[in-house]
């Protein structure tokens, strides 16, 4: 079996990608679609991935006819297209972001079947103009509206080493006693000074946590530099501007603070670590905020919108977190439960094995 799969942007759509890869690849042959240059042809690359690079065009006047689309992308389409016929292709694979459009047209012109993930509670842009066309659409959170049978909740799919780190994680129970600070592939400004006034109060109050950030490349230099003026007595925090192996920090945390990325909330739930999640107020839809919603609903975490936070209680929130050994418990047959990615390949394998 030979198939294409198509992600990038950002690591909310991208890892995703590698996470159906690395499963496909067990199956047969996979060639990811990355923009030359982009963060995910960097990311597929380090993964050892087969990458062909094509444009992209953003989506920002939503066209509704597939072909002004393809016009709009047409070189894009024209290397995918190239893609899709130097081999037999068995079915293309496409989670999310500008460099899947191509793939999705291409895929569509040549016949290939179509297979997307929608990673959110709420269907992004290209999904909501290309589900349609798809052969399966797999959802990573239950999208409020969208049901059938082409329709799969299965969680988001995560890479191997995470998902297997992040099991081991939740089942070796007490978990470690970190605290995670992370505002999404990006960083988050509001998070790291969420972080910084974190640290200060913990350490006047004499708590020995340890307690890491993830800053985001921009913030970096400015957050370390602030660390530094804090000369803190108890509280040593690590400050990392982005890290490949997010596994390593989730094993030592035991309560994170986050925005409401739909990879970050699925890693820490299928980790068993306790979310307090500060939605990014401007995402679209405030899918975030229902991201949110939906982990808060199952008991994974607390959800606090970044308009509404009262500093004392969300540091009352963390540090009741912090004091609870066990962490929070998986809900019976929870979509966090279960390998996404295994479901994912299977019913990819097994509908196209009938073709
Ligand atoms: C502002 C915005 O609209 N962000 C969207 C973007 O999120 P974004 O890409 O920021 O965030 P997600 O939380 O979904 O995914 C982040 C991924 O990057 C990884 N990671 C992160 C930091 C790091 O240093 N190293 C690392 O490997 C995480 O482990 C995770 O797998 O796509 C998500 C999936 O559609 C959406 O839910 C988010 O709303």
């Amino acid at each position: 079996m030979h198939y294409v799969v198509a992600g990038g942007g950002t690591g909310g759509h991208i890892y995703p990608a590698v996470a159906i890869a690395e499963r496909l690849l067990d199956r047969g042959t996979v060639t990811m679609l990355a923009r030359a240059g982009s963060m995910e042809e960097r990311v597929f690359l380090s993964q050892g991935l087969d990458v062909r690079t094509v444009c992209s065009a953003p989506l920002l006047y939503t066209p509704r006819s597939l072909w002004r689309l393809a016009h709009a992308t047409r070189g894009g389409v024209r290397a995918a297209r190239h893609v899709m016929t130097d081999a037999h292709v068995d079915a293309f694979v496409g989670t999310g972001g500008y460099v899947s459009v191509p793939g999705i047209v291409a895929a569509q012109m040549s016949g290939v079947p179509i297979y997307l993930l929608e990673q959110n509670t709420v269907m992004g842009r290209a999904n909501r103009l290309f589900s349609r066309r798809a052969r399966h659409v797999f959802l990573g959170f239950p999208v409020e509206g969208v049901s059938g049978s082409r329709f799969t909740v299965t969680g988001n799919p995560l890479r191997r080493k995470v998902y297997t780190a992040l099991t081991e994680c939740r089942l070796s129970r007490p978990l470690r006693p970190g605290l995670l600070f992370i505002g999404g592939s990006g960083g988050a400004s509001f998070v790291n000074n969420l972080f910084l006034r974190t640290i200060r109060e913990l350490d006047s109050r004499g708590r020995e946590v340890p307690v890491t950030v993830v800053t985001g490349t921009d913030d970096y230099a400015r957050i370390r530099d602030a660390v530094d003026e804090l000369s803190l007595r108890h509280v040593n925090p690590v400050v990392v501007s982005y890290e490949e192996h997010m596994e390593r920090l989730y094993e030592h945390a035991r309560v994170a603070v986050t925005r409401g990325g739909a990879l970050a909330l699925t890693e820490l739930a299928v980790g068993g670590i306790y979310a307090v999640v500060i939605p990014y107020p401007f995402a679209v839809g405030w899918h975030q905020s229902k991201n949110a919603a939906y982990l808060e609903s199952l008991g994974l975490g607390i959800r606090i919108e970044q308009q509404s936070l009262l500093f004392d209680r969300y540091l009352s929130i963390v540090e009741k977190a912090l004091d609870d050994e066990a962490g929070p418990a998986l809900p019976a047959s929870s979509i966090f439960g279960s390998d996404a990615g295994d479901a994912i390949m299977r019913t990819i394998e097994e509908e196209c094995s009938h073709d």
